[in-house]
């Protein structure tokens, strides 16, 4: 059937909206009711379930230290050796399937998600990773739903991509073979979209997977794959191993059978992981395809002809929306000092008055960040920022973590463009502004283009179409995602798809054919119908 079947067509998942009195919110707030006690989540090796075997960790609310809400632990050396087993063991039954079977478990997958199980992944990436309604419904149900439609109406176009030209009695066809091994998947905390896209999409092109999380996404991460189990996901096609992945990665990376790495995180990490692929690059039976979506240092440029509230508006939703934890957070910004004296007081006042709390209370704007180790890096360089002369705090400039880990909305304004506010990535709510003489525009634009080495995001904010033009052209290689008079976060599956370069990854463009490309071996088959039996060619005559 492979090929001549179509799909239903994708259409991006409707974003609900959660006001006071809708039925979404109703729904939503049952969910989180329903999260009492701490859940135990498990390893899942096989389909089986069982703690791992290394030291437990607790599941813990980044915006309540009091509030637990599972139990794991850390995946050892012998979990990830079962793992690969499991995954090794119904390998051969899964590529086997047709593509239409493994394509109807994920269409399956995110309609569940966007039925039954919408309130409850919502709720799940609320508590677990500190997002409010809005911003866990743009994740866990839309942009997750989006992945699994459009990635079947891709891996569908990759696989109907067949010779065009066939030499007379010959017929020449492509078979995309899945990786001859298993796919390692390391995701992230910050979205329940990646973590879940990550191992899916190279399961969907044949694969199996290990499939390692971030302990603290574990309480979305272990739902997603119950409802991966329900849509149908035969076991051991992913097999999940909770923890910090230290252990599981001195198995993974030294197996003979790894065929490729699926990762998305901070730069260093993914570094690391190169560094030991390349170290033991001679053991494997085939080059692990290396696929990494990694940090950014985004940029704002705005240009004097800019509308002064459409700039505003891009630097606090763009910098400060999930407290700036997404890799396409703007957190450095370059404006004309002709714009500044207007947009000065309103940039302080708007930061300052966004609201940051528990996102159970819907009034907040964005809460916690992640963890200890989040809070310490925003701790750190707003410190650093008080104590350095040439920089002002312009907005926030505050943290508590008395109850979570929150940190207030940090506008930091400098005179000097190469000070480390501008390369840094910290991850947090902290977004860097030089301000500039209208007439050093060009150089700003290097500035920009040198200042840090991600090419993650970036936006111009312009009234001028030809300075816009002429910037996205500047910029080229600055961003893997640009944007034109908006902020730079909110790319779109199937509108915008997402990746950058340089130190920001290999820009292989999560929910794109072009990912998907990646998971897959293409083998040529030539079949000749009348085949020759002499050797002799005519010009021997
Ligand atoms: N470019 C993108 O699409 C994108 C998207 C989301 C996040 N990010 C980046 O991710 C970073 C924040 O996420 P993070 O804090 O989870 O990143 P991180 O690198 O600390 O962790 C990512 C994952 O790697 C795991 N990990 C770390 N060391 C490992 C090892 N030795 N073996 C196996 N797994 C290991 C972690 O446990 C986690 O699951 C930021 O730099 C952000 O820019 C990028
Ligand atoms: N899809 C997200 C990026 C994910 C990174 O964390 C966005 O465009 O905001």
């Amino acid at each position: 059937m492979d090929g001549y079947t179509c799909p239903p067509a994708p259409i991006n998942e409707t974003v609900l909206n959660y006001a006071p009195g809708s039925v979404e919110r109703g729904e939503l707030l049952q969910a989180l009711q329903s999260f009492s006690g701490p859940l135990e989540l498990p390893a899942v090796i096989g389909g089986v379930r069982r703690q791992g075997g290394g030291a437990s960790f607790d599941v813990v609310s980044p915006q309540r230290h009091s509030r637990i809400l599972g139990h794991s632990a850390h995946s050892t050396q012998a979990d990830a050796r079962d793992a690969i087993t499991a995954a090794t063991a119904v390998a051969h039954e899964w590529r086997a399937l047709d593509f239409d079977d493994r394509a109807a478990i994920i269409l399956r997958a995110a309609d569940l998600l966007t039925g039954p199980w919408r309130a409850r992944i919502n709720a799940a990436t609320m508590l677990g990773q500190g997002k409010t309604s809005y911003q866990a419904e743009i994740d866990a149900a839309c942009e997750l739903a989006d992945f699994w439609r459009f990635n079947v109406h891709f891996a569908k176009q990759v696989l109907s991509d067949q010779p065009i030209a066939h030499s007379k009695g010959i017929w020449n066809r492509t078979d995309y073979r899945p990786l001859e091994g298993f796919v390692y998947a390391i995701t992230p905390f910050n979205f329940t979209a990646i973590a879940a896209n990550l191992p899916t999409a190279a399961a969907l092109m044949g694969n199996v997977v290990v499939w390692k999380p971030s302990p603290t996404q574990q309480l979305a991460a272990s739902l997603t794959l119950d409802l991966l189990s329900e849509a149908g996901l035969p076991d051991g096609v992913i097999n999940m191993l909770p923890g910090d992945g230290i252990a599981v990665s001195e198995v993974v990376l030294a197996d003979p059978a790894l065929a490729g790495i699926h990762f998305t995180g901070s730069t260093k990490t993914f570094q690391y992981l190169w560094g030991q692929v390349g170290a033991n690059i001679a053991s494997y039976n085939t080059y692990p395809r290396l696929v990494g979506e990694t940090g950014g240092k985004d940029f704002i440029l705005a240009h004097a002809s800019a509308n002064v509230d459409v700039l505003r508006t891009a630097m606090v939703r763009g910098s400060f929306e999930y407290s700036g934890q997404k890799c396409s957070a703007a957190s450095r910004a370059f404006v004309p000092k002709s714009l500044w004296s207007t947009l000065r007081d309103d940039l302080a006042s708007e930061t300052d008055g966004l609201a940051v709390g528990d996102p159970e209370n819907f009034a907040n704007f964005t809460s916690a960040v992640i963890d200890e180790r989040a809070f310490a890096k925003q701790k750190a360089a707003i410190d650093r920022a008080h104590a350095t002369a040439g920089i002002e705090v312009l907005a926030g400039g505050t943290y508590d973590d008395s109850e979570g880990y929150f940190v207030r909305p940090t506008v930091l304004v400098s005179d000097d463009p190469t000070d480390e506010i501008f390369s840094t990535e910290y991850f947090g709510p902290i977004l860097a502004v030089h301000v500039y003489d209208d007439e050093k525009f060009d150089s700003v634009i290097d500035l920009v283009d040198k200042g840090s080495k991600y090419a993650l995001t970036g936006s111009i904010i312009s009234g001028d179409r030809t300075v816009a033009a002429r910037v996205a052209n500047d910029l080229r290689f600055a961003a893997g995602n640009f944007y034109i008079n908006d902020k730079p976060t909110g790319a779109v599956v199937g509108q915008q798809p997402f990746g950058g370069a340089r130190a920001s990854g290999t820009n292989d463009k999560a929910g794109s054919a072009l990912n998907l490309m990646r998971w897959t071996s293409p083998r040529s088959i030539k079949e000749t119908f009348v085949p020759a039996k002499t050797s002799g060619y005519p010009h021997q005559d």
